[in-house]
């Protein structure tokens, strides 16, 4: 196999910036699912918190911390570990061991033999055991709330429970953009013996995202509506996080010559390539065909989400601090 050698370009230390507006994304059925979990609490034994593992600190909802966190044992699973490098699962361990995050899964939902879904139910049984269930402590079943930002996989995870302990089909509904679950859902039984129940949950974000890069990070994982953010910011951040860890994985994929820095040029390679074009309005009255930049940019977004230049941590910076 032969290695590319490229000459690299000088990389820029910004991105595009986009209003802050644009990634403040709190839709009513957040709110009210909020409230609807802090309602559940006295009804559950345990909070299953489930990260994007790519990006354990800015896909935080730290407002979970102070409504429905603290009263029941919580476990995070840090899902879709398909898409960090192996050798990055320890730094995030450390880092959020250091946060005071003591029981952590790595999973993959889309995997049928991945360790991480065979861990969840046996950590959470031996939590519960082990604190008082105060209201609950009559019950017989268990019963757990799975929360966390949207699109981070929590109906994946409860339909890979399911399937892994009952052998049974999906249960909670499953969709490629955020949003798809929009209220706290029935209990969905995902062990006979003892029976446990799980919860799902409308994936809540903060009201206000406080720094950009976190919320174009979170917008990159599909945390948030792309057309909220615009397509070409989105595309413009990920080709700056990939020059910047220096994967050039992207290079052929675009059908460039070399690394670029200029997101016009990305896309224009790869609207080029996918013959993606428009017909726009000429001043003239008549119409031009032009490529279609936006199409690329989805593209090439897409094609991140779903692997195609390698596993990326994008929260590489935060994990040293
Ligand atoms: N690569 C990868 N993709 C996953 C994994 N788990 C879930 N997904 C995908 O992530 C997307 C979101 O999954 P959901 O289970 O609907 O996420 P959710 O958190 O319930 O979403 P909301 O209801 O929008 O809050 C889907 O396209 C899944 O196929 C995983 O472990 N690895």
């Amino acid at each position: 196999m032969s290695i590319k050698t490229y000459q690299l370009p000088k990389l820029r230390e910004c991105f595009k910036l986009v209003d802050k507006n644009a990634l403040h994304w709190f839709p009513g059925h957040m709110g009210k699912g909020m409230k609807q979990m802090q309602q559940q609490l006295k009804s559950v034994d345990l909070v299953i918190e489930v990260h994007d593992a790519r990006i354990p600190i800015s896909g935080r909802n730290p407002n979970f911390k102070h409504t429905v966190l603290g009263v029941r044992p919580h476990i995070v699973v840090l899902n879709k570990k398909d898409l960090i490098h192996e050798d990055a699962v320890s730094q995030v361990e450390q880092k959020l061991a250091k946060d005071g995050f003591s029981n952590l899964i790595f999973t993959n939902c889309k995997s049928h033999t991945c360790n991480g879904v065979r861990k969840v139910i046996p950590l959470a049984t031996k939590l519960i055991n082990s604190s008082p269930r105060f209201n609950r402590s009559e019950q017989k079943d268990f019963c757990m709330m799975v929360i966390g930002v949207p699109n981070v996989g929590k109906s994946s995870l409860i339909n890979a429970l399911r399937n892994r302990h009952l052998h049974k089909s999906n249960a909670a509904h499953v969709g490629a953009v955020a949003g798809v679950t929009r209220s706290v859902q029935n209990r969905i039984k995902v062990v006979h013996d003892p029976p446990v129940y799980l919860l799902d949950t409308p994936g809540v974000l903060t009201p206000s995202v406080s720094n950009i890069e976190s919320g174009l990070r979170l917008a990159l994982c599909s945390c948030l509506q792309d057309h909220l953010v615009g397509e070409e910011v989105i595309a413009d951040y990920l080709l700056y996080m990939l020059n910047k860890e220096g994967n050039f994985a992207y290079v052929e994929y675009l059908g460039l010559e070399q690394p670029t820095e200029s997101i016009s040029l990305a896309l224009l390679s790869h609207a080029r390539k996918l013959g993606k074009t428009q017909k726009v309005r000429s001043v003239e009255g008549g119409y031009n065909i032009r490529f279609d930049l936006r199409s690329a940019a989805q593209s090439f977004v897409h094609a991140f989400r779903a692997g195609k230049f390698g596993p990326v941590l994008l929260d590489r910076d935060k994990l040293t601090c």
